[in-house]
C-alpha cells in the first residue's frame, strides 16, 4: 500500500478531541522521527508539533499548517480502518491534512529548501481554537519559528480530486460558538401547572432564534444560526427542569455577528418572561474570519493553473470557521479547498474522501512551495 494512504488510515483510527490529541502528537513525532534529521529542528506546543527545516539560501520562511484533531461523532463508514476510538472520528479531514504536512515534512527533510519552511501541526481546530493561543505563543516565546507567509489547505468534498480552489479576500465566515442553559420548574408530567416546562421553553427559542436570519439580518449579509444540539429534562414522566441548547453563529462581517447577538439576547429575554425561567447564555469561543491575502491567493490560483492536472477554480465564501483566520490576520497566506471527491460532506458518519488527494496535494503543495 501506498506509504500516505497507510499513514493517512493510522491516523484516521486514532482521532482525539481538541487539545486531548495525545496519541496523535506520539504518532506524529515518531513518524518525524523516521526522516532524515539534518536539517530539521522539532519543537512541540501543547498537544502541538512545529517542524522548522532550514532552507538552503533562505530570503524569507514559509509557513504550512495543519489541524490534528477529531470531532465527537461515531463512525458510520463501515471501513475496515474505521476509528477505534469510541464517538470520535476524522470526519472533517484532518487524518488527510496532517498526512500531507507530513509528506512535506520529508519531501523537505530529504531534498532541502530554498526558503525556511516550518510545519505547524496545530491542535483544536473544531473547538476551543488552537490557532490563537499557538500564535501568542510563538509572538512571545518562538519569534524564530514565525513566518513571512503561511499556506493551509482544508479538504472539499464536492470538488473532484485534483481541484484548487480559493479566492483573494474573504473564504471562511467568523464564527461563534453558543451555549444556552434554561432554568425552570421540573415536577409530575401529570401536574404541569406546577411546573416550569424547560422542554417546551427550549422548543419556542429554538424556533424564535430561527427567525433571526430571516427576519432580523441585511437580507444583503449572509448569517447562519444553527443548533446542533439540545438536551432537556431526565425521564418520560418528569417535567424538565432544566434545557441546554449548543450551538453555533456564522457571519460574514462584524456587524452582522453583533445584531444576531443582540437578537439572542433579546428573544432569550422575552422567553424568560413568557416561560418564567431563566437563560445563560455562553458565546464558547469565537473565530476570526479567514481572510485570504491577495497576493497570495493570486499566486497559488496561478501556480494552480499551471500545474499538471489540476483545475484551479475561484470559489465563493462559504460559512464555515477556521481558525487558521488568527494565522492570517497577523501573517499573509492563503487557504485553499482541496477537491475530495466524496459523497457525504464534511461532519457526517459516513464521509470517505478519496485517498487520491493525499498524493497530488503533497506533490502540488511541496512544488508550490519550492517555487516560492
Ligand atoms: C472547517 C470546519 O468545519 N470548521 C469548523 C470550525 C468550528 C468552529 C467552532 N467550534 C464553532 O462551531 O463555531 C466549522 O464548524 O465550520
Amino acid at each position: 500500500m501506498d506509504t500516505l494512504i497507510q499513514i493517512r488510515r493510522e491516523l484516521h483510527q486514532i482521532p482525539e478531541l481538541g487539545f486531548q490529541e495525545f496519541k496523535t502528537q506520539q504518532y506524529l513525532l515518531k513518524t518525524i522521527a523516521q526522516f532524515p534529521q539534518d536539517y530539521l529542528s522539532i519543537t512541540t506546543w501543547n498537544t502541538g508539533i512545529v517542524v522548522k527545516i532550514t532552507g538552503s539560501n533562505p530570503s524569507k520562511t514559509i509557513g504550512w499548517r495543519t489541524d490534528i484533531d477529531g470531532l465527537p461523532i461515531t463512525e458510520e463508514t463501515g471501513l475496515p480502518f474505521s476509528s477505534t476510538h469510541e464517538g470520535k472520528m476524522h470526519a472533517c479531514g484532518h487524518d488527510c491534512h496532517m498526512t500531507i504536512a507530513l509528506a512535506l515534512v520529508s519531501a523537505f527533510a530529504t531534498t532541502q529548501p530554498k526558503q525556511n519552511v516550518v510545519v505547524y501541526f496545530q491542535p483544536a481546530e473544531e473547538g476551543p481554537g488552537g490557532a490563537e493561543p499557538m500564535l501568542n505563543w510563538l509572538k512571545t516565546e518562538r519569534p524564530d519559528l514565525l513566518p513571512d507567509e503561511i499556506y493551509a489547505l482544508h479538504i472539499a468534498p464536492e470538488y473532484p480530486v485534483g481541484t484548487v480552489a480559493t479566492r483573494a479576500g474573504l473564504l471562511f465566515a467568523n464564527t461563534s460558538e453558543l451555549f444556552i442553559d434554561l432554568k425552570g420548574l421540573g415536577g409530575h408530567a401529570a401536574y404541569p401547572h406546577k411546573t416550569r416546562d424547560m422542554t417546551i421553553a427550549a422548543a419556542n427559542l429554538i424556533l424564535q432564534l430561527q427567525t433571526i436570519v430571516s427576519r432580523n439580518v441585511n437580507p444583503l449579509d449572509s448569517a447562519v444560526v444553527t443548533i446542533g444540539k439540545m438536551t432537556s429534562g431526565t425521564v418520560q414522566n418528569i417535567i424538565a427542569e432544566n434545557a441546554r441548547l449548543e450551538g453555533t453563529i456564522r457571519t460574514l462581517n462584524a456587524s452582522a455577528m453583533a445584531e444576531v447577538k443582540r437578537r439572542i439576547e433579546a428573544i432569550c429575554a422575552g422567553i424568560e418572561a413568557s416561560f418564567e425561567c431563566d437563560i445563560t447564555i455562553d458565546y464558547g469561543s469565537m473565530y476570526y474570519e479567514v481572510n485570504n491575502n491577495e497576493q497570495c491567493a493570486n499566486q497559488l490560483l496561478a501556480f494552480a493553473e499551471s500545474f499538471e492536472d489540476c483545475q484551479a477554480v475561484t470559489c465563493s465564501a462559504a460559512m464555515t470557521g477556521e481558525d487558521f483566520g488568527y494565522f492570517l490576520k497577523e501573517i499573509p497566506g492563503a487557504l485553499y479547498w482541496a477537491g475530495a471527491n466524496c459523497e457525504y460532506g464534511l461532519h457526517h458518519a459516513k464521509i470517505s474522501p478519496d485517498e487520491d488527494l493525499l498524493t497530488f496535494n503533497a506533490n502540488f503543495v511541496e512544488q508550490f512551495i519550492r517555487s516560492l
